[in-house]
């Protein structure tokens, strides 16, 4: 039964209470979806893989993983109509210097179909880089960017779970 906008985001959230919790960072689940099929192709969380990874990097990295690819070629095997669900929305700009996961989804155009849409819960608290100006880069480059709502009371209080009270 092809899923709906809530389903997907329930799943997300689902992977976000797996996430270890850490004062420096935000608990955070994904999916990444086959829109033409309804088909979940990879789930991720945050620290899910080795690393201070985040969760939508660890669902494109798996999903590569799966096709023995590393994650930046991980567009060369995108089904034409993928998108992420994210329960807090890509990150622009990170702490720790990493690659923002903005700019993982928008390499995944190169070789292939890439990342078509991004569904978000929550747009990004501004406790650790201030505004996340994310979204323009995604729009962009062509990349719709849709508000699932109705989980952001439970999105915020899980993704700050290791955060001092
Ligand atoms: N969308 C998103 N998914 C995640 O899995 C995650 N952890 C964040 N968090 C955003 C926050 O801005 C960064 O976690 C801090 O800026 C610290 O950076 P690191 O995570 O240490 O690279 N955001
Ligand atoms: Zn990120």
């Amino acid at each position: 039964v092809p899923g709906d906008h809530a389903t997907y985001m329930r799943l997300a959230l689902d992977q976000a209470h797996e996430s270890p919790p850490k004062p420096t960072n935000f608990r955070v689940g994904a999916l990444l979806v086959d829109e033409d099929t309804s088909t979940i192709l990879s789930r991720g969380y945050t620290l899910e893989l080795p690393g201070n990874t985040h969760a939508e990097q660890c669902c494109l990295a798996k999903y590569a993983q799966a096709h023995d690819l590393p994650e930046e070629r991980v567009g060369e095997v995108l089904p034409p109509n993928s998108v992420i669900y994210t329960t807090m929305e890509p990150c622009g700009l990170r702490l720790s210097g990493n690659l923002p996961c903005v700019e993982r989804i928008v390499r995944t155009k190169e070789g292939g179909n890439g990342i078509r849409k991004v569904y978000l819960g929550v747009k990004e608290p501004e406790k650790f880089v201030g505004k996340n100006k994310g979204r323009k880069v995604l729009e962009d480059n062509g990349i719709e960017v849709v508000h699932v709502g109705g989980f952001e009371e439970e999105i915020l209080r899980v993704a700050t779970a290791g955060h001092e009270k």
